[in-house]
């Protein structure tokens, strides 16, 4: 690729095997998760979350989505338990959404697409950073939580009320005292799956943990999205939509339920 990746034409998931190979890897994410098909698993344990609010150090348009990052040197916003062992450390979340209410999730359900989807990413701390445990096989849990279209939401507002303030490429600004555990649905319920990072470089490290209940989010607020840039400053603006890897093959992988 003669220019960054991207979500374009001439830069897509469709063009990222040319200098990714492993894009077309055995564990590759997203999956469509058919329900039916997902094998319930009594040993799975329930999800353990717990964010120290003052963890939250800053908020950054990246160039492919928006990211509010973590201070991760000490063990103080974890998830354990689930289908992990250990204690993985939060590191930053970020959202994946569409041009449109009809598109924008990256992991789908029966072939449904939600407008958006949040992926909260994790590392394991049986390495001594996200660096070195972004390529290992175990090195990674992301929490993917759907957005469906319904009442605003005024915990995501909180974040999405600072989009100005980083609306091109490189932008970033401080942003504290935030928990994430205020985003996530009342019932902790997944499915699992080993998969990968759905962006360059697309490492299979990643123990996907997709909760079944969507959180709501209003079409106004969908709308705040897409007023950000994938564009610098300088360069001519491109609308950031559509920021989303199709679903892959699951090439015989098992997709677990911690729920009948
Ligand atoms: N969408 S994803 O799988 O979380 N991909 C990521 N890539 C870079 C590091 C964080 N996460
Ligand atoms: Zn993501």
């Amino acid at each position: 690729m003669s220019h960054g990746w991207g979500y374009g034409p001439a830069n897509g998931p469709d063009k990222w095997a040319e200098e990714f190979p492993v894009a077309n890897g055995p564990r590759q994410s997203p999956i469509n998760i058919v329900p039916k098909e997902a094998k319930y698993d009594p040993s799975l344990k329930p999800l353990k979350v717990r964010y120290d609010p003052s963890n939250a150090k800053g908020i950054l348009n990246n160039g492919h989505s928006f990211q509010v990052d973590y201070v991760d040197d000490t063990d103080s916003s974890i998830l354990a338990g689930g289908p992990v062992s250990g204690k993985y450390r939060l590191k930053q979340f970020h959202f994946h959404w569409g041009a449109g209410d009809d598109c924008g999730s990256e992991h789908t359900v029966n072939g449904v697409k939600f407008p958006c989807e949040l992926h909260l990413v994790h590392w394991n701390t049986k390495y001594p950073s996200f660096g070195d445990a972004v390529s290992q096989p175990d090195g990674l849990a992301v929490i993917g939580v759907f957005l469906k279209i319904g009442a605003a939401n005024p915990r995501l507002q909180k974040v999405l009320d600072n989009l100005d303030a980083i609306k091109t490429k490189g932008k970033q600004t401080t942003f504290s005292n935030f928990d994430p555990k205020t985003l996530l649905p009342g019932s902790l319920d997944y499915w699992t799956y080993e998969g990968s990072l759905t962006t360059p470089p697309l490492f299979e490290s990643v123990t996907w943990i997709v909760l079944k209940e969507p959180i709501s989010v209003s079409s106004s607020q969908m709308s705040k999205f897409r007023c950000l840039l994938f564009s610098a400053e300088e360069e001519d603006s491109c609308n950031m939509v559509d920021n989303y890897r199709p679903p892959q093959l699951l090439k015989g992988r098992q997709v677990r339920a911690s729920f009948k």
